[in-house]
């Protein structure tokens, strides 16, 4: 079972590279709590500080280890102007804003992204820490849905719980979508 978590709440100080907020710490330990009783050994994560500081605080609690990723960086897929026909005409100009840094043409990383972890953690319970975009198009892959769907899966929450497992046939299964936790009053 493959559990891919976004970072939680990022703060605002770091416009480049934020750490987790206050609220984000709170959101990652309830996540924690959630998970305690998994069988989880590893968490892996993204480059960000958001990221690596949330897969912290959860192996802190879950008595797992963390590496980093760059198969969880933060990505976006933007279509090629071939491909641009994939997507409806109002969604053109929006991908002209996204920054070079994080442009995934055709989602073709993101893809081989899931692909490598998908091969090598289908029959391990992990987490994967990274961001929003990233999980939308990992799921989108899972349902074999056409590019545009990613747009339309979310918006994927902080702290949250999106679980992939393998159904009886070995083929990835979207068993939880961005469960939230509850943070206590
Ligand atoms: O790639 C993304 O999902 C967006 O850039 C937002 O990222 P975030 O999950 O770090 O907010």
């Amino acid at each position: 079972m493959i559990h891919l978590v976004r970072h939680g709440d990022a703060a605002g100080e770091d416009r480049a590279d934020p750490g987790l907020s206050d609220l984000g710490r709170r959101q990652v330990h309830a996540l924690a709590n959630r998970l305690a009783f998994r069988p989880i050994r590893r968490v892996l994560h993204g480059p960000s500080r958001r990221t690596s500081e949330t897969a912290c605080i959860l192996t802190e609690n879950l008595g797992a280890g963390a590496a980093p990723s760059d198969l969880l960086a933060d990505r976006t897929p933007v279509p090629s102007p071939e491909r641009r026909g994939d997507y409806p005409t109002h969604r053109w100009e929006w991908f002209e804003d996204v920054p070079a840094a994080e442009r995934d043409i055709d989602g073709t990383d993101l893809t081989e992204a899931w692909h490598t972890l998908w091969f090598a953690h289908h029959d391990e319970e992990i987490v994967l820490v990274t961001h929003a975009f990233v999980i939308a198009w990992f799921v989108r892959q899972v349902l074999n849905a056409p590019p545009a769907t990613w747009m339309r899966i979310g918006p994927i929450d902080n702290a949250t719980l999106t679980s992939i497992g393998p159904n009886i046939a070995g083929e990835p299964v979207v068993e939880t979508f961005n469960a939230e936790v509850i943070l206590p009053l």
